[in-house]
């Protein structure tokens, strides 16, 4: 139980008489989903990520769970005196891993962030990308069971920003959960499984935008390696999947989410082949005798 994070009737204010910045909020974060928190700017969403990752605690509620947690802050402090590789080695014994673990796993981090050419670079002369990409590698690093991340996309190039996409998409789909912030509403368009939007203190859970088009899907037809089963966050992502001859797998998925799940299929480990991808037919109207 003490992975599902909840939280209850919890507020925050900074300062005794200062406004309330969140109040009566109630939230559940269930392992293996991911969830979006939108809203205005100054409204309240960092204080709620920080909240979550228990990096702060409510003025009035309960906060409860404890998911191992890592935590991508709006502002990194990149003047630290390390290098990215030693700051990460640092971070990752910090969360349990062994030296060598984390030496490891930092290497693997850096390699697919494209920042393997600036581990032994001093943190504080990385640039603002580069230092992007060790906040978000920190993050990572140890499979947190909450990952949070404050528009951790931000000042990453394109590359990157895919491959945090498809950290995120395995993160879930290994059973952690998610919560994320990001200015752009293409960010993991189609992909979470709640928004939520901060609205004068309270959280109101948007539902139109996350459901599915209806009538808008598109079937790809995979084919993994040999024996695989199909990834766990591909069989979330369609809304129906049948094997085909010769391994083949059959999904239909919402237009919204083909991208996520080509992505999620492309990036297995070892990768799926895509076959085809096509609109679906519209479907038949039932004809009664
Ligand atoms: N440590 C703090 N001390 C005092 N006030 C704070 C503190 N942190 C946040 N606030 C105030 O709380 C309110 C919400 O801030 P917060 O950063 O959580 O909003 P946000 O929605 O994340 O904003 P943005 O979109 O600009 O990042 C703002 O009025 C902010 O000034």
């Amino acid at each position: 139980m003490h992975r599902h994070l909840r939280l209850t009737a919890v507020g925050r204010r900074y300062g005794v008489r200062g406004p309330w910045v969140l109040r009566g909020v109630d939230l559940a974060i269930v392992p293996g989903t991911l969830t979006r928190i939108e809203g205005a700017n100054g409204t309240g969403k960092s204080t709620l990520l920080r909240l979550l990752a228990r990096l702060d605690a409510p003025t009035e509620g309960r906060i409860t769970g404890r998911p191992r947690t890592a935590y991508v802050p709006e502002r990194f402090p990149s003047a630290l005196p390390f290098t990215a590789a030693g700051y990460l080695t640092r971070l990752g014994t910090v969360h349990g891993l062994s030296r060598a673990s984390a030496a490891r796993a930092a290497g693997v981090w850096l390699e697919r962030f494209g920042a393997a050419g600036y581990a032994g670079t001093p943190m504080a002369r990385l640039s603002k990308g580069g230092s992007q990409k060790v906040a978000v590698a920190q993050a990572l690093l140890a499979d947190p069971e909450l990952l949070v991340l404050d528009e951790a996309w931000t000042g990453l190039d394109a590359a990157a920003r895919a491959e945090l996409e498809r950290a995120v998409a395995e993160r879930t789909a290994a059973g952690g959960a998610v919560v994320f912030v990001d200015h752009d509403p293409r960010r993991l368009a189609g992909a979470p499984d709640a928004t939520y939007i901060v609205v004068d203190g309270g959280l109101e859970r948007r539902t139109a935008v996350d459901a599915p088009a209806a009538g808008a899907c598109a079937v790809v037809v995979a084919r993994g390696p040999a024996g695989a089963r199909l990834p766990a966050e591909a069989a979330r992502l369609a809304v129906s999947a049948e094997e085909t001859a010769h391994g083949g797998h059959r999904l239909t998925v919402p237009a919204a989410r083909s991208d996520v799940l080509l992505r999620t299929l492309l990036t297995a480990r070892p990768p799926w082949h895509v076959v085809s991808v096509a609109p679906a037919p519209p479907s038949i109207p039932e004809t009664r005798p």
